[in-house]
């Protein structure tokens, strides 16, 4: 109230002529609220009860153009709160348009101000309509409540001490709800607000919860927000209960006073007709009046208070918008970019290659909780033991009953001609798709239905399409080993043969905007970050697809230094020839072996070898 008096007050003082316009209308109000009681009283006791019908009948009409009169007063005043309502909305956009863009300039790429458009739109329509409501009802209800009053003193005083006490004693009752009902609608659209802004930014980030494998937070999270928005919408509807039954005791209680005082009114020399009178004034002005005041004020009133404070109140503290829990950088928030969501379940920050089991000591940490099922040997840094993949009931095998061992540190390339499977399988090993029938194993642990940040722990995927988001490049590359220092990037700036990008870019903490990338240049800046992360095992599905033979020798070469397991899905002879094994995928066959053996045994791999050399097929 103290912060939007103020603004309010100057307002209305700018328009002293619509206002004066007003009254003068709502004066009309007082007079008809006046003669509908007094007519009917009259018409009583002057007219029915003397015996003069005629003169019963002559008030009664005066009381009906009284109330027909009411018609176009509605319309002069509804005329006139268009003067009002609307210079109010303009105001409001304008005021929350500057806003919103004085804090996107602040906050920078990231910094804009999601609400923006709950204010623009949703938050100022509620202002202006409750705004109208308001104007309409509290002026109703004062030249309406003054014209009965009048009525009722000039009927007779005793009516005023009847009607008064349980009027005013409602109205009071009902007043003391207002602040806490306030309170719960502030915090209703600060939830709503939150919801809103939790769903625009799980919209945005879609790419990066997937990648991260955090949807299920981020629903937990939006799952938490929707109780919460639950929880505040039902203490609005507390809140609305009670001042309902405000409404309830200060409605009906007037009327129940007069009812049981008639025989002391009557004692007091109140006429039969100025009884009726008064329950005429009661029945037919005040209480709907005050009916529609309270429901106005409780609502509309409520509503209103909170929105324009939104609107025109102080700044929320920019640090404080985005507390702990929601996950989310504050609007403006300057510090090293993260991705959209910083929680997002990251590998162990373990050194690399703490997790491969022949690595790790029998008490080192176990982030995913099992161990080799070989008792003194090292395991497998992946198996597949009889895997079957079907995409459907009725559908082909993709792949089917196939049985594969890659020791650790071993590096496989994997071929196959387009549609084969080759994807299917690097899937598989990553956990993000569950087979058929049989078991993948990734250092000696099964991947299927392990929860994303223990996948994140023993492997990476890159991907054709590489994945580059908004933020800083040292952002962009130790996204899977946050703890990486600067020597840690740059050794794999280096290796990468990402210098010249980097530079190009401005430095480690130059921004990437992901478009500005070629697909080439995007493909190396997640080889970086694979090459960085700590997970055992690389699986590389056409990584390397746009970049140049030369810089895929290199990065291959960079990636298979790294200690860990690389599983390359082969485009180029070469990526064939550089691995330690191949495996040929050709249907439902496979062969794997040496470049050598492969080419003895398959004739499928004969003829991609040929294929790739641009001659005809070779035989051995
Ligand atoms: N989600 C899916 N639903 C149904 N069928 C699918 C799905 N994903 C892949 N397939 C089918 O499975 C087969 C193997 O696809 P996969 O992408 O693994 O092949 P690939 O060897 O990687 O092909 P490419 O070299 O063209 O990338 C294809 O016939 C493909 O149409």
């Amino acid at each position: 109230m103290r912060r939007v008096t103020p603004p309010a007050r100057r307002f209305l003082a700018r328009r002293p002529g619509v206002l004066a316009r007003l009254a003068l209308w709502s004066l009309a109000e007082t007079g008809q609220a006046f003669l509908v009681g007094y007519g009917v009283a009259r018409a009583v006791d002057q007219g029915f009860l003397a015996g003069d019908v005629r003169r019963g009948l002559l008030w009664l009409a005066i009381a009906l153009v009284a109330v027909l009169f009411g018609a176009p007063v509605i319309r002069g005043v509804f005329t006139q709160l268009a003067g009002l309502t609307e210079p109010l909305r303009d105001g409001l956009v304008r005021r929350a348009v500057d806003r919103s863009l004085a804090r996107a300039a602040w906050g920078g790429a990231g910094g804009t101000d999601r609400a923006a458009v709950s204010r623009l739109t949703n938050q100022v329509e509620i202002a202006r309509d409750s705004f109208a409501g308001l104007v309409l009802t509290l002026r109703s209800f004062v030249f309406t409540a003054a014209g009965a009053l009048l009525g009722l003193l000039s009927l007779h005083p005793a009516l005023l001490v009847v009607v008064l006490p349980p009027l005013t004693g409602g109205l009071l009752l009902f007043l003391a709800t207002l602040r806490p009902m306030a309170a719960a609608q502030r915090r209703a659209l600060a939830a709503d607000e939150a919801l809103g802004d939790h769903a625009a930014r799980s919209r945005a980030a879609l790419r990066d919860l997937t990648a991260c494998g955090t949807g299920p937070g981020a629903a937990r999270r939006g799952a938490e927000l929707v109780d919460a928005a639950a929880a505040a919408a039902r203490a609005l509807a507390g809140w609305a209960a009670v001042r309902t039954a405000a409404l309830g005791v200060a409605g009906q209680l007037p009327v129940l006073a007069l009812l049981l005082a008639v025989p002391w009114l009557r004692g007091r020399g109140v006429t039969a007709g100025a009884l009726l009178g008064a329950f005429t004034y009661l029945v037919q002005s005040l209480l709907p009046a005050l009916h529609t005041l309270m429901t106005a004020l409780g609502a509309a009133g409520a509503r209103l208070l909170v929105v324009l404070d939104r609107i025109i109140g102080p700044e929320p503290d920019a640090t404080k918008a985005s507390g702990p829990g929601t996950g989310m950088p504050a609007p403006g928030h300057r510090a090293r970019p993260k991705p959209a969501y910083p929680a997002a379940p990251r590998p162990a920050a373990d050194p690399p290659d703490a997790d491969l089991p022949d690595a790790a000591g029998p008490d080192s940490a176990d982030p995913v909780g099992a161990r080799s099922p070989v008792r003194g040997g090292p395991a497998a840094a992946v198996e597949l033991r009889s895997v079957t993949l079907s995409y459907g009931a009725r559908a082909q095998p993709v792949l089917d009953s196939l049985d594969l061992r890659v020791a650790p540190g071993e590096r496989l390339a994997v071929v196959g001609p387009s549609g084969i499977g080759k994807s299917t399988l690097t899937r598989l090993v990553a956990g993000t798709l569950a087979p058929s029938g049989g078991e993948v194993r990734v250092a000696g642990r099964e991947v299927t239905g392990r929860a994303p940040a223990e996948l994140a722990a023993l492997r990476v995927l890159v991907p054709q399409e590489a994945y580059v988001f908004s933020g800083t490049v040292a952002d962009n590359l130790a996204y899977l080993r946050p703890d990486a220092d600067r020597a840690d990037l740059d050794a794999a700036v280096g290796a990468l043969g990402l210098r010249p990008l980097v530079e190009r870019l401005g430095g480690l903490d130059a921004p990437v905007r992901p478009a500005d990338l070629s697909p080439g240049e995007r493909q190396l800046v997640a080889l970086a970050r694979a090459h960085l992360s700590p997970a055992p095992l690389l699986l590389l599905d056409e990584a390397t697809c746009h970049l140049d033979p030369a810089s895929e020798a290199r990065a291959e070469e960079a990636l298979a230094r790294r200690r860990g397991t690389l599983l390359v899905v082969a485009h180029r002879l070469s990526s064939a020839v550089r691995a330690d094994r191949v495996l040929v995928l050709d249907g439902t066959e496979a062969v794997c072996g040496t470049h050598e053996e492969a080419l003895e045994r398959s004739p499928l791999y004969r003829d991609l070898t040929g294929h790739w050399n641009g001659g005809p097929a070779r035989t051995p």
